[in-house]
C-alpha cells in the first residue's frame, strides 16, 4: 500500500512546543482524520505537509517527493483546504479561477462551474464578502477544480452548520468513490468522523498517539467500569488511564482482551468513543 504522505523523524520547534520526532504515514486511497485537543500540532504537522512551515529536522515526502526538488509538481496534485482568508481582498470567485486556474495543469473549468453551483456560491461577489461557511466551500471548489488526488484540509467543518457539515461529509464519501485519491483532515468533530474516516492519527502535545484503522481502535479500546477493590499495580496495566470515583473506577483500555482475561465478568466493558480517548489520553502519555 502506497504512503502519499510520509514525515519521517520531524521535529519543528517553537518556545514553549515542539513536535518532536514525528513518524507519520497517509495511506493512498483512504480518508484519514487527524485529531487532538486545542494546541497539539494539528495546524503545525499540516503546515508542514504543505511546506508552509519548515522542519527544524526530519524528511516530509509527499507521492514519495520532496518539496525541495518536486515542489511545483507534489502541489499540482494537492487540494489544500484551511480555514483562513485566503483569498486576495476584494476579488471573487471568476477573478480567482482565472489567476488560480492557469497555475494547475488538470484544472476543469466545467468541474469549477459544476461545483460553484452546487454549493450555491456566486461567482461575482467578492469573496471577503461571503460567510465563513462560503468561504470555506469556494476554498473547496478551488480544490476540487484541478482534480487534485490529494485533498488536505484544516478544520473544514470548524464553524460550519450541521446541515452542510453532513453534505460536505457526503460529498467527500462520493469523491472517495475514485479509489486513487487520498483525503486528510483536522477536526474537534469526531462523530463527523465516525461517517467517513478510515484511519485516526491522534496527536497529542505534538506527539503521535496513533494512527490506526478506525475499526482497530474500535476492537481495542474501550471504557470499563468496576469496583475499585479490583484495582492493584498489576491489574492497572491493562489500562491506558485510571479515574477513581468514590463508587468505583472508570478506565480507558486500548486492550479489550487484557482486561477479559483479567477481569472476567467482575467489570462492565462499554464502546470508547474518540471523543472518549482524546480526554482519558489527555496529558497521559503513559500507562498509570
Ligand atoms: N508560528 C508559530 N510561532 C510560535 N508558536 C507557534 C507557531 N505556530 C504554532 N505555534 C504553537 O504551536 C502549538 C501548536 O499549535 P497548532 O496550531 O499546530 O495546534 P492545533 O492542534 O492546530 O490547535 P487548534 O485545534 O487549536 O487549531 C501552539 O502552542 C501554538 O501556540
Amino acid at each position: 500500500m502506497e504512503n502519499v504522505v510520509e514525515l519521517k523523524n520531524v521535529t519543528k520547534n517553537f518556545k514553549g512546543f515542539s513536535v518532536n520526532n514525528m513518524d507519520l504515514q497517509v495511506k493512498q486511497g483512504f480518508v484519514t482524520g487527524f485529531i487532538g485537543a486545542n494546541g497539539a500540532g494539528k495546524s503545525t504537522t499540516i503546515k508542514m505537509m504543505m511546506n508552509l512551515l519548515r522542519p527544524d529536522a526530519g524528511e516530509v515526502k509527499l507521492f514519495g517527493m520532496d518539496y525541495k526538488t518536486h515542489e511545483k509538481a507534489i502541489k499540482e496534485r494537492i487540494g489544500f483546504v484551511y480555514d483562513g482568508n485566503v483569498f486576495f481582498e476584494g476579488m471573487n470567485l471568476k477573478d480567482i479561477k482565472h489567476i488560480v486556474g492557469p497555475a494547475y495543469k488538470h484544472w476543469d473549468d466545467t468541474i469549477f462551474y459544476q461545483y460553484a453551483e452546487q454549493f450555491g456560491l456566486p461567482l461575482n461577489k467578492a469573496i471577503k464578502n461571503f460567510s465563513k461557511g462560503m468561504q470555506m466551500k469556494a476554498s473547496l471548489v478551488i480544490a476540487l477544480s484541478h482534480n487534485a488526488e490529494l485533498i488536505i484540509m484544516d478544520e473544514p467543518t470548524s464553524g460550519l452548520d450541521p446541515i452542510f457539515r453532513r453534505e460536505l461529509m457526503d460529498l467527500l464519501q462520493e469523491l472517495m468513490m475514485d479509489e486513487s485519491r487520498t483525503i486528510f483532515f483536522s477536526t474537534h468533530i469526531t462523530t463527523d468522523l465516525d461517517r467517513i474516516a478510515d484511519h485516526i492519527a491522534f496527536i497529542q502535545s505534538g506527539e503521535l498517539m496513533f494512527n490506526q484503522p478506525i475499526d482497530e481502535i474500535d476492537e481495542n479500546y474501550a471504557l470499563v467500569k468496576g469496583g475499585k477493590e479490583l484495582l492493584d499495580r498489576d491489574t492497572e496495566q491493562a489500562f491506558v488511564h485510571v479515574h477513581r470515583a468514590p463508587t468505583g473506577f472508570e478506565a480507558l483500555t486500548d486492550n479489550i482482551g487484557a482486561v477479559k482475561k483479567t477481569f472476567g465478568d467482575s467489570v462492565v466493558i462499554e464502546r470508547a468513543t474518540l471523543e472518549d480517548i482524546m480526554y482519558y489520553l489527555k496529558g497521559d502519555k503513559h500507562h498509570v
